[in-house]
């Protein structure tokens, strides 16, 4: 089962799981996903994870748990929906996988989960102090999964993605409203916006704007076949998910410009609430763990590849 499959990371993943020959049904209340988003081939429950105890049942094999609310800004002004669907939604999950005896889960766990890191690169071990809502929550999702695998056996990993980026064939980022940096950013390419709001460039990074190590989505997706293997019984795995390389707001819009030829106008506007200045991945333990390394880890091949899905996709 994929919870939230219909929406960005869920239909890729979705996508690749059919490939390698899975069944694949997808669980999703559609509130910020696409019917159309489902992958052709995969069976569809349009319904909200609070209640799986009636969806699941003894014959699936895994869950893998996309469905969330995942905006950083919204969480600050809307603290409780993060808590209610996040935390309450996975709590009914994980009843659900108990009571049918499902006892594999990957879980789409998150870098909002460090919070602003007091070292270099981000790994497992760095403190967890979030700094929204939102990490929160993803972090208390976390304590919850430890406590089922320690208690009841399950099997289960937490992939901590950084910024997700990139498409995969007709699968790609269409959020509604937008909110992602480079999305927004394409939306101006293709003159639909005026201007990127660049917010903030007074954080102590090189060029004072926030950095962010951007993944590929099929990377990330290949990951998450790799957890499916990798789980073990009793055990909760947690493995950041991104290339190690740190690219601020202002590389981004430069490198969106090279990539469309586009010129895009800047607006610097005030720091968003929540955000950290700098998250960048030590994907080390993805490595050892799950024989994973990123194989499309150039920013502008990543761009090239959500242009070319915008382009497709918006026009
Ligand atoms: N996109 C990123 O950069 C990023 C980074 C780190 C972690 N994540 C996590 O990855 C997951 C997927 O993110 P995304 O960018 O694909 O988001 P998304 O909004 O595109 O997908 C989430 C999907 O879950 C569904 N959903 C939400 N609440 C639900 C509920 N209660 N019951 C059933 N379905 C529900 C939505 O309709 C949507 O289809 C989220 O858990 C997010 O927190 C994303
Ligand atoms: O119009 C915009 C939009 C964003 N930003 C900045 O661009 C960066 C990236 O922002 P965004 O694309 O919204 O991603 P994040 O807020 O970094 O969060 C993403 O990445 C996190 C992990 O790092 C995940 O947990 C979240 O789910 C996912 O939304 C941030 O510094 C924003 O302040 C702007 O300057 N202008």
């Amino acid at each position: 089962m994929v919870t939230g499959g219909a929406g960005y990371v869920g239909s890729v993943v979705a996508a690749h799981l059919l490939e390698a020959g899975h069944e694949v049904t997808v669980l999703d209340d559609l509130s910020t996903g696409f019917r159309e988003g489902v992958p052709a081939g995969a069976a569809f429950i349009e319904g909200r994870i609070q209640d799986a105890e009636r969806y699941l049942d003894p014959s699936y094999d895994a869950v893998l748990h996309f469905a969330a609310s995942s905006q950083v800004g919204e969480s600050v002004a809307n603290p409780g929906k993060y808590w209610e669907n996040n935390v309450g939604g996975t709590l009914a999950l994980l009843a659900a996988m108990r009571t049918h005896g499902v006892r594999k889960l990957v879980f789409s766990s998150t870098a909002a989960t460090y919070g602003e890191p007091t070292e270099g690169l981000l790994t497992e071990d760095s403190v967890t102090k979030p700094t929204n809502p939102y990490g929160a929550s993803k972090l208390a999702v976390d304590h919850m999964i430890a406590g089922e695998c320690a208690a009841h056996g399950v099997a289960a990993v937490s992939l901590r993605y950084f910024n997700v980026a990139g498409a995969y064939g007709e699968f790609g980022e269409r959020h509604d409203p937008e909110t992602h940096l480079i999305p927004l950013v394409l939306q101006v390419a293709l003159g639909e916006r005026e201007s990127i709001s660049v917010f903030g460039e007074d954080y102590p990074t090189p060029d004072g704007t926030c950095v962010r190590d951007y993944i590929h989505v099929a990377d990330l997706a290949e990951a998450h076949l790799a957890a499916l293997e990798a789980a073990t019984a009793g055990e909760h795995l947690i493995c950041n998910l991104g290339n190690g390389n740190g690219f601020s707001v202002r590389e981004v819009v430069e490198t969106v410009r090279k990539v469309t030829g586009a010129e895009i106008p800047e607006v610097v506007a005030p720091r968003r609430a929540g955000d950290p200045a700098v998250l960048v991945a030590s994907a080390r333990a993805a490595h050892e763990r799950l024989g994973w390394t990123p194989a499309r880890s150039d920013l502008t091949g990543i761009i090239t590849d959500a242009w070319n899905f915008t382009r497709k996709h918006r026009s």
